[in-house]
């Protein structure tokens, strides 16, 4: 009996140690530091190699002291609470945080393919079969998303990186708004989901609403991919301008054309996302929600369920 005792005892000795092992902060010496991946705009994202493992993340570090004083501490804690959330394949993950005197440190996944944009203005315009793979994996993405109550608020190709497997990584939710959502999946009408926006999101892609200084929701990710199925299939965006201000007046108007030759069942698409009322915009409850979008003629054939198991089709650039 003792034996057996001493072997019960020794295996949960060894089992808390392993589970403390995965508890113990890191450091940056866990960590050699390579070149700079990004620039958010209150921190910098490097590449980085964790000694131990030779594994490679990307860690992102924030400088406490510019944080306060910039006033962004709220934006890196969002951002944290709404990567705890996240567990979906088409999400870059937090792995882990740790902090010293002077700054904090997020250790996320490095998508080794980097941006979808890079390849869109390698190839300058993607081909129908590309454009209906990456452009339904963000649908999935925002079916996941929008299903928690999070609100991307600055989805653009920048954002959409890619991982080994050449399928989407979606990154960047330091601008996120999280909705409360009552028991149907539907935002709660209340006066805090109300309150104004204290961010704007990127020119090109931002929706009128936001634009008209009401509160974000889900439609604004619907806009954004409006705007970014159009731009992979034409190369061009569809509210670029000579400048902000002229941008701006075209968003407000949703004052977009698309050029000849372009995709009729993506145009037909296209212009179902960019309706200036977000209640209206294809994906939102009141045109048949996420499934309505999915059953667009424009992915007629695809299938929804296989996709993040399937096999990306090849960004060629035309012959
Ligand atoms: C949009 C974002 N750009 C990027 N954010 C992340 C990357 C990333 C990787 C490449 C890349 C890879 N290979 N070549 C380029 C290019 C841009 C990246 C990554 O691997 N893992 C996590 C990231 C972000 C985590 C999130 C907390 C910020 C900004 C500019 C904001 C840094």
């Amino acid at each position: 009996v003792a034996t057996e005792s001493q072997a019960s005892t020794s295996t949960e000795a060894a089992n808390s140690a392993s589970l403390a092992k995965t508890r113990v902060k890191r450091t940056p010496n866990d960590f050699i530091f390579g070149k700079v991946i990004g620039e958010g705009s209150y921190s910098t994202v490097y590449l980085a190699k964790e000694v131990s493992t030779q594994r490679e993340f990307a860690i992102k570090i924030c400088e406490k002291k510019h944080l306060i004083r910039e006033r962004k501490t709220h934006f890196v804690m969002r951002e944290k609470e709404v990567f705890m959330k996240l567990d979906h394949p088409f999400f870059v993950k937090l792995a882990y945080t740790f902090q010293d005197s002077e700054r904090l440190y997020y250790v996320l996944t490095y998508a080794r393919n980097g941006e979808l944009l890079g390849y869109l203005h390698k190839l300058s315009v993607f081909d129908i079969p590309c454009t209906r793979f990456y452009t339904a994996e963000v649908i999935l993405a925002l079916e996941y998303l929008h299903g928690l109550g999070i609100i991307h608020r600055d989805l653009k190709p920048e954002n959409i990186l890619l991982g080994d497997d050449m399928h989407i990584r979606i990154t960047d939710f330091g601008t996120s708004k999280i909705l409360q959502l009552d028991e149907n999946g539907k935002p709660v009408n209340s006066a805090e989901q109300k309150k104004k926006n204290s961010f704007v999101g990127t020119a090109e892609y931002v929706s009128p609403e936001v634009l008209n200084n009401e509160p974000a929701n889900f439609g604004s990710d619907f806009w954004a991919l409006g705007c970014i199925i159009y731009q992979c299939l034409s190369g061009s965006m569809p509210f670029r301008s000579g400048n902000e201000y002229q941008t701006f007046q075209k968003i407000v108007k949703a004052e977009y054309t698309f050029p000849e030759g372009f995709n009729a069942e993506a145009k037909d698409l296209v212009s179902k996302l960019l309706v200036l009322d977000p209640e209206e915009r294809l994906g939102m409850p009141n045109t048949g929600g996420m499934s309505a979008l999915k059953s667009h003629k424009f992915y007629a054939g695809l299938d929804w369920d296989t996709l993040p198991s399937s096999s990306p089709p090849k960004l060629m650039p035309y012959l």
